[in-house]
């Protein structure tokens, strides 16, 4: 593992300040993820993980301002240096920013290709509509990163996406996201079409590319195990709010909020221990039932207390580059071997 162990004194490349979405079911309009603040800072990878549905593919979008109906961005602003207010800008400008300043790989992504067009010939495609003058050394430079990723470049860029395996197509989608030289790189799920060897082996390369490149890199799981191999930074999401944010080793040895402890406690692969990996009790929410007042987490929360129905905690930096939003003192939910609540499954 190579983590950087503070979040405050790199420089963020993009700064997400109180943003909120909005989805549209039946006509009520419910918050997917509400008042986000959070920095990417260069030359860091950030993970971002929560459990399913808990806002952190409608965050990555978001993002990239990419939110489709039935929801919309209805609060806040993304900064980009470099690229500006990506709320803001036209379909035009986001396309031109997209895949250039902005690389990403969505999920499914593997799923998304022209299936009448070669690989080669995609990324072709890609870099005229991004006005690339040197068209061969696009080629040349989308071969070399196949080869990284361990694929037989010449083929893969000479073949069609049928012709292709799911691991495959997903490694392609990467090599998609940093041909041109992003700055910023949003990777949802980015190997969970890979099994653990070649997942180990592509999280490697992503992390290689992202040094040698000085990237800002986000990487969404639901993978504690992922994020623990290759991020700098955790952001961990609950019911669309982000409920503790630190350099990543630190947060994993020492969660500070009763979530993220619970998460780490499930996940076999960082505790090491299968016996002692203990199912997450209880389910996440779903929009409709998110609480709207109060702190989204307490249901499931064996720290919740009476503060915790009337106001919902803020997220606040308990020391320097790490923050929380919890009413639970620290220290007690270091310390207390306290599991959450709910029915266990
Ligand atoms: N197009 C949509 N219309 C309505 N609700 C949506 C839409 N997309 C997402 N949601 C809801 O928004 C919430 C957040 O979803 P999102 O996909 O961002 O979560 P996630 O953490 O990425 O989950 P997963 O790991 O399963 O992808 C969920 O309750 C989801 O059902």
């Amino acid at each position: 593992m190579t983590h950087n162990t503070t979040t405050a004194s790199a420089e963020a490349e993009v700064r997400v300040r109180d943003l909120t979405v909005h989805y549209r079911i039946e006509g009520t309009e419910y918050p997917a993820i509400a008042s986000v603040t959070l920095d990417l800072p260069r030359g860091r990878i950030t993970g971002l993980v929560g459990e399913s549905g808990s806002g952190k593919s409608t965050l990555a979008l978001a993002l990239m301002n990419a939110i489709s109906e039935p929801g919309r961005v209805s609060g806040g602003t993304v900064h980009v240096d470099g690229v500006g207010e990506v709320t803001a800008l036209s379909a035009k400008q986001l396309r031109a920013v997209r895949g250039s300043a902005l690389g990403y790989v969505f999920q499914a992504s593997q799923n998304s290709m022209n299936p009448l067009r070669t690989i080669g010939r995609q990324i072709l495609d890609l870099g005229r509509s991004h006005d690339v003058k040197d068209l061969p050394g696009l080629l040349h430079r989308a071969r070399e990163l196949a080869e990284r990723m361990g694929l037989d470049g010449k083929r893969v860029l000479d073949s069609y996406q049928h012709e292709l395996s799911g691991g495959m197509r997903q490694r392609l989608g990467i090599v998609f996201a940093l041909v041109l030289n992003a700055k910023v790189l949003i990777l949802d799920e980015p190997t969970t079409a890979l099994d653990v060897l070649s997942q180990a082996a592509v999280l490697k390369i992503i992390r290689e590319v992202h040094e040698e490149n000085h990237l800002s890199t986000l990487i969404v799981t639901h993978d504690m195990g992922v994020v623990s191999e290759i991020a700098d930074n955790l952001a961990v999401m609950y019911g669309g709010r982000i409920v503790e944010h630190g350099p990543a080793l630190e947060l994993l040895r020492a969660p500070s909020h009763p979530y993220t402890k619970a998460l780490i406690r499930a996940t076999a692969r960082i505790t090491g221990d299968l016996a002692s990996a203990r199912a997450l009790p209880g389910r996440p929410p779903d929009l409709t039932t998110i609480p709207k007042t109060g702190c989204v987490f307490r249901e499931r929360c064996a720290f919740a207390t009476d503060v915790c129905t009337g106001s919902e905690p803020r997220l606040e930096e308990f020391r320097p580059g790490h923050r929380r939003a919890c009413h639970a003192d620290v220290a007690l939910v270091r310390t207390s071997p306290a599991t959450p609540k709910g029915d266990v499954s």
